[in-house]
């Protein structure tokens, strides 16, 4: 599992440790983690050109002494000073080991540009001087390596109101910070390589699931086990306008670990529903959970859909469904699943707010309406009303196509079925669901069918140790 942790949480940890260590070991251990972290993205030392964007914190210090063991392996590395407070003992250490202090014109011949403008000290944006340089580096193609992370996002939510660091590749030190796992900061990190600085952590601000957390999760048949024990689900789903709606959510449903699908929708969809997938029992009867909403149309039917939200079975709330929530309902076991659009609805707010502020308004909602809400988009982001948070990365914007959330409600649904609470339904179906969508889009265009057809082998992977 990957662990976020805030930026107070991590001046915290680092005090505990620092106090136990001589001054300056862990800036030791951050800034060797991250010197052999440069030395594998250029691929060697020695000759390489290096050019260290300084500003005036620690964050700038990490970047000063990784430079310093850079040039005693060879390379050629410049400090650009972004402030005259930069680290005094750094800026020494890195001349005593050939190092040069220049201006941002090196970056014209740079092999990579280091970031240790600002790390977990920083606010967001960035000065003048600073946003220069970065433009400098991106104008020559220089490739941007960040310092704990990519100056200018906002650390502790991921958002990014202010101009900000696009970096390849971001070294972290002791946890990873929310602004790695949210977007629209985590699309701005490139991939995150922690590393150990020893620190001593409390419980995490948010998670994100890995492949062995599935592994633990997920709900594999036993010898003993029938179709009733695996679980049943029910699906509400489709209507004339959108027949395709019901096939796609079944086609999630049954690539999920339940026993068995019935369909409730009208005689004509479920034909076709039937056609597709002639696995599936059509009509009501006893079911372990429910998934509800997508391409419900004008069949939309909110008495009955609150009566069922009021009932003991959980319950997956997508697309149109998400209309029957209110806030004054007992709605244990319920996973909302709204994309920002319909979030931005339910919460009065508009959907680029919600798009800049993932975290807080999945968060907001989850509180306000005492139910887990997975908020969809480019990070997922699950959020529980009892403050846990879970964000799946490993999507691929190939998923943005129509459809794809019906899959991911039939999926999370089966999931509910199957036993698994909505926190660990929504998290561990957003990781299968991107994984699908990986396997089946192998970088190129993908449609929602093909999504659900590959979530089999998808999850057969994971489970196999294979992914
Ligand atoms: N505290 C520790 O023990 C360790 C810290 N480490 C490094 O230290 C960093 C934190 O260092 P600091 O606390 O010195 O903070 P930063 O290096 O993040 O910088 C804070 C300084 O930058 C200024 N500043 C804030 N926002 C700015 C902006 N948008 N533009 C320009 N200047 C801005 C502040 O006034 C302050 O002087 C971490 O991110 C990490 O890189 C590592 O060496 C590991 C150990
Ligand atoms: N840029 C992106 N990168 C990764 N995943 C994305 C991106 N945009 C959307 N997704 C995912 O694609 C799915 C789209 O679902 P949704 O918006 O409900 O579409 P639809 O209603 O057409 O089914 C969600 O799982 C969402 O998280
Ligand atoms: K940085």
């Amino acid at each position: 599992m990957r662990r976020a942790h805030t930026v107070e949480q991590v001046r915290s940890a680092e005090a505990d440790l620092m106090a136990r260590l001589p001054e300056g070991t862990l800036m030791q251990r951050a800034a060797g983690g991250l010197a052999v972290a440069l030395g594998n993205f250029m691929g060697g030392v020695y000759g390489r050109r290096v050019v260290l964007l300084v500003g005036s914190g620690d964050n700038g210090g990490d970047a000063l002494y990784a430079g310093e063991k850079l040039a005693r392996r060879g390379a050629q590395v410049t400090a650009v000073l972004l402030s005259d407070k930069a680290h005094p003992a750094g800026v020494e250490a890195l001349r005593l080991a050939g190092g040069r202090i220049g201006d941002a014109d090196e970056l014209a011949h740079a092999d990579v540009a280091v970031d240790g403008i600002v790390g977990i000290g920083g606010r967001p944006g960035l000065k003048p001087e600073a946003l220069a340089a970065v433009r400098r580096a991106e104008q020559h193609g220089v490739p941007i390596v960040a310092v704990d992370v990519p100056s200018g996002v906002d650390v502790d939510t991921g958002e990014t109101p202010a101009e900000h660091v696009r970096a390849a590749l971001t070294v972290t030190f002791g946890t990873h910070k929310v602004c790695h796992l949210i977007d629209p900061a985590a699309s701005a990190c490139g991939p995150v390589h922690l590393v150990d600085i020893g620190l001593d952590l409390p419980d995490p601000a948010a998670t994100a699931l890995q492949g062995p957390d599935i592994r633990a999760l997920y709900p594999v048949p036993r010898g003993e086990s029938d179709k009733y024990s695996r679980g049943v689900l029910g699906l509400l789903a489709g209507s004339a306008q959108y027949p395709g709606a019901a096939v796609i959510a079944t086609s999630g449903a049954l690539a999920g670990p339940v026993g068995m699908v019935r369909y409730v929708g009208p005689d004509a969809v479920a034909a076709e529903v039937r056609a597709e997938h002639p696995e599936i029992v059509a009509g009501e009867g006893r079911v372990q959970a429910w998934a509800i909403g997508s391409g419900l149309g004008d069949e939309l039917d909110l008495p009955r859909i609150r009566a069922l939200l009021d009932a003991e079975e959980p319950v997956v709330l997508d697309a149109d469904g998400l209309k029957a929530l209110d806030e004054s309902g007992d709605h244990d076991g319920i996973l909302a699943t709204p994309h920002a659009g319909e979030l931005g609805r339910l919460l009065g707010v508009e959907r680029s707010a919600i798009e800049a502020e993932r975290l807080k308004y999945a968060r907001v909602a989850a509180e306000r309406f005492d139910v887990t809400f997975l908020l969809k988009g480019s990070t997922t982001v699950v959020a529980a009303p009892d403050g846990q948070v879970r964000v799946n990365t490993n999507g691929t914007p190939w998923l943005a196509t129509a459809g794809s959330g019906d899959v991911l409600a039939g999926l999370c649904g089966a999931l509910l079925a199957a036993g698994l609470n909505p926190l660990d339904a929504g998290s561990v179906g957003a990781y299968l669901h991107a994984a699908a969508a990986r396997l089946a889009s192998a970088y190129g265009p993908v449609t929602a069918m093909r999504i659900a057809g590959a979530l089999p082998e998808a999850t057969r992977r994971i489970l196999d140790r294979r992914d």
